[in-house]
């Protein structure tokens, strides 16, 4: 498989009046094969934005190498772009467009044919409403739009900075399933998250980020075995004596309020053949599979905790730090201040 995006050592140190000096992303590594729907997870502050940031040439790095599509970035950056759609900074939309005229202007402007417009509104879903004002959207049809945006180029490689960031439970799974089609008709997806089972639902591949630092990567299946513990739920009618006998078998036993945790295990017929040569009955045996929420856990001792919502209409950005606000940091507007 060919390597769609590759990152090598990443490096970015930000500087605060405040704060001084701030190592954001540290040594960070990432390769993204054609293909993948590769999810890049990590804490908040963990350095997800500020990579993909560094990677479109939106931010400087101070160390390190890119490549996106074969091609280096930056330099080499604008040899690809228009095979590159990318929501890394929340794009504001005007509340008394359509959908549609929306679409229509960005093509003109990026010189894309403007049939464009309705098969990307049939991609994201949004055909049927692509004629109301973006201002009765709901946030999923916002983040629909924004990625519909970001599909005119009919890019072979999509970047998304927290897509399913604030979405209610249906329209993460409006996101999900928007992934999965594209995915299907050959994009390759790279997206930042935090919210573990999304990442779970939709990536096949996944890189974890913890304070600027790659701590796991690969297929999410095999991030996934390398966290498991072997564990059974186990529900039987005398716990104590059966987590005697359990635990003479070298097996780790845990008791629950109303059950078992036996660890080590490889195959679940020792439990119930223990048990049961015992007159012991089981009435309930449950492999316990790691989640990516213990995973990450472990990795980076850091709870994830819900960001505020990144809305890509801007209405409720997060409120930015105070001595950021003193000094506006924001690197839109190319006035931080870098290493
Ligand atoms: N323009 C900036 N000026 C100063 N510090 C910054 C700037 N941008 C990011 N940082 C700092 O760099 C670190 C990484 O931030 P970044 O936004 O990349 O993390 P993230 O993983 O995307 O977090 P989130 O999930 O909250 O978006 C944080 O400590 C952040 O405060």
């Amino acid at each position: 498989m060919s390597a769609v995006i590759e990152i090598d050592g990443l490096r970015k140190t930000f500087h605060t009046l405040r704060h001084g000096r701030r190592v954001a992303v540290d040594g960070f590594d990432l390769l993204v094969e054609a293909g993948q729907v590769h999810g890049f997870l990590g804490p908040n502050g963990s350095g997800k934005t500020t990579t993909l940031r560094a990677l479109l040439g939106l931010v400087r790095a101070d160390g390190g190498r890119m490549s996106v599509l074969g091609a280096s970035s930056p330099d080499r950056l604008p040899e690809v772009a228009g095979r590159v759609g990318a929501i890394v900074e929340s794009p504001q939309f005007f509340g008394n467009f359509t959908a549609h005229r929306t679409l229509r202007l960005l093509a003109l402007a990026g010189g894309v044919p403007t049939a464009r417009v309705d098969e990307v509104l049939e991609q994201v879903g949004l055909r049927d409403r692509g004629h109301e004002r973006v201002r009765g959207y709901s946030l999923g049809m916002k983040q629909r739009l924004a990625v519909a945006s970001a599909l005119l180029k009919n890019p072979e490689l999509l970047i998304l900075d927290e897509p399913a960031n604030g979405l209610d439970p249906a329209g993460i799974r409006e996101m999900r399933d928007l992934m999965r089609s594209l995915s299907a008709a050959g994009v390759t997806v790279l997206l930042s998250s935090h919210i573990l089972a999304e990442i779970q639902l939709i990536c096949d591949h996944v890189t974890i980020i913890s304070r600027g630092r790659r701590v796991a990567a690969g297929p999410v299946d095999e991030v996934l075995a390398g966290f498991d513990q072997h564990e059974f739920q186990v529900r039987v009618a005398e716990p104590e004596r059966a987590a005697e006998l359990l635990g003479a078998l070298g097996l780790a036993v845990t008791a629950h309020p109303d059950h078992l945790r036996v660890a080590g295990v490889d195959d679940p017929e020792l439990i119930s053949r223990t048990l049961g040569e015992q007159g012991l009955w089981v009435h309930e045996l449950v492999r316990l599979r790691p989640d990516l929420e213990s995973v990450f856990l472990e990795l980076t001792g850091d709870p994830p905790h819900p960001a505020l919502p990144r809305q890509v209409d801007g209405s409720a950005r997060p409120a930015a730090e105070p001595d950021d606000l003193a000094i506006d940091l924001d690197a839109r507007d190319n006035r931080e201040v870098e290493a």
